[in-house]
């Protein structure tokens, strides 16, 4: 664990803070919870409807850091005590949200008030307590590049200021309201200016995150496994159920678009750092991901099949991808980002972070953990019963 020494960036000690973490159950917040209880001094109010990815932190009570980390089931639609749960801590971490894509154009309310709606209650109270907040966005924000909208043989098409999307200089580029796709985007850009404007008006500490494509064990469900059947998780748990499952793996619109993927746990040493860091984290806006792995859809097919043949040893189909149209695979109003690179220059000069992990090792790790955790549940859950004579 932590001794006292532990210093920020700037040569100060760090001071054990309480962090109340609301979506501290999902995918990020089991990473990040794992990370400051074995790492950190800091104490967890960890709120959550679900508590299944973090149980190996809560259980037993023998833990060395039992006494750190507090589980609180609610739901912030409807809790009176989440008001005085963030008044207990000297800092919120807002992760709560639907933010599975199959949702965007076939739950759009539920959508919209899960990443707007819900989180206006928590902007208001940190603002009104002098609570400082770290609010998770996404890169979605960003929507479509500036490039895609030039001719398909442009040159201007390989010059960066036409797709790298920078904090403080791109636009947001939705497509149409019978888009509903954009739901998720359009009301995490506007919890974002929500917050921007507590903090210019009110003086409100706040850092707004934008992941872009974080991934890794535990990320999401496999269906019929630990989530519905038909419930359709995003692009890593897609293809490791395929992959489990000896299907071939689903190309939407024949897998053309690109994507920055970075391993969870670079990740989250960006998010240690900016809780770590208040100085130099407050008031920004921070791009978090890997320029490094960017991939087509199709490549990170290509190349999930083949590091799972080779962490389960099993060979891989002769034709290991099929193509799916959009409107079959997620339904009518769905759209995609064509492209995503983040620009690194802000977090880089405030925290001086850099992704490590190419997404080769990233993959290595997690299809590992996909085929320790799950092969032998898919076995059994697809074994037919024995023939009767
Ligand atoms: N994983 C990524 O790469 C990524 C990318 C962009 C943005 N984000 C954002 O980061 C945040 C966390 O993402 P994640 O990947 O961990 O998702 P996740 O779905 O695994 O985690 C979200 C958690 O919030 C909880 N939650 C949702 N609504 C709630 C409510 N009303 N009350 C209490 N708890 C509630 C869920 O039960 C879940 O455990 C989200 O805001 C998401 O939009 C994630
Ligand atoms: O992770 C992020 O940074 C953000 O982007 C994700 O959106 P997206 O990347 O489009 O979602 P994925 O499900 O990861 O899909 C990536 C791409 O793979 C494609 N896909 C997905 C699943 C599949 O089986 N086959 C397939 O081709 C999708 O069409 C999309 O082009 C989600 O919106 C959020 O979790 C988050 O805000």
């Amino acid at each position: 664990m932590a001794s006292e020494k532990r210093v920020d960036l700037d040569g100060n000690p760090i001071k054990p803070i309480t962090i109340c973490m609301i979506g501290a159950g999902g995918f990020i917040g089991s990473h990040l919870c794992e990370k400051l209880m074995a790492e950190t001094p800091h104490k967890v109010l960890a709120l959550d409807v679900y508590n299944d990815k973090i149980k190996h932190l809560l259980e037993p009570d023998s833990l060395p850091w039992a006494d750190r980390i507090q589980f609180h089931r609610l739901n912030i639609k409807n809790d009176s005590r989440l008001e005085s749960l963030i008044r207990m801590a000297d800092l919120t971490i807002n992760l709560a949200a639907i933010c599975t894509p199959a949702d965007y154009n076939t739950r759009p309310l539920d959508t919209i008030y899960s990443n707007f709606i819900d989180a206006i209650p928590v902007v208001k109270y940190c603002s009104g307590n002098n609570k400082r907040l770290i609010h998770f966005s996404t890169c979605e924000v960003y929507g479509k590049t500036i490039g895609s909208f030039l001719p398909k043989d442009s040159p201007l098409r390989q010059d960066p200021a036409y797709f790298v999307l920078s904090e403080n200089l791109s636009p947001c580029i939705f497509g149409p309201i019978e888009k509903q796709r954009w739901s998720y985007a359009c009301a995490k850009q506007l919890i974002e200016r929500l917050i921007y404007a507590e903090g210019a008006e009110n003086g409100m500490d706040f850092t707004i995150v934008r992941p872009f494509n974080w991934i890794g064990p535990r990320m999401d469900f496999i269906p019929g496994i630990d989530g519905p059947s038909e419930g359709v998780p995003r692009v890593l748990a897609c293809f490791s159920n395929n992959l489990l499952r000896h299907e071939p793996l689903k190309l939407v619109d024949g897998g053309q678009s690109q994507r920055t993927f970075i391993y969870i746990k670079d990740a989250i040493e960006a998010v240690l750092l900016m809780i770590e860091n208040p100085a130099r984290a407050n008031g920004q806006i921070f791009n978090v991901g890997n320029p490094n792995n960017e991939v087509t859809v199709k490549q990170l097919a290509e190349m999930m099949t083949e590091v799972y043949a080779k962490v389960s040893g099993e060979p891989s189909l002769e034709k290991p991808t099929i193509d799916i149209s959009s409107e079959e695979f997620y339904g009518v109003g769905y759209d995609d980002s064509d492209k995503r690179i983040p620009d690194m220059t802000i977090i880089n000069k405030q925290l001086g972070w850099n992704p490590k992990t190419s997404l080769w090792d990233l993959l290595e790790s997690t299809l590992t953990y996909q085929h320790r955790t799950y092969a032998e549940a898919i076995k059994q859950a697809t074994a037919k019963p024995a023939a009767t004579s």
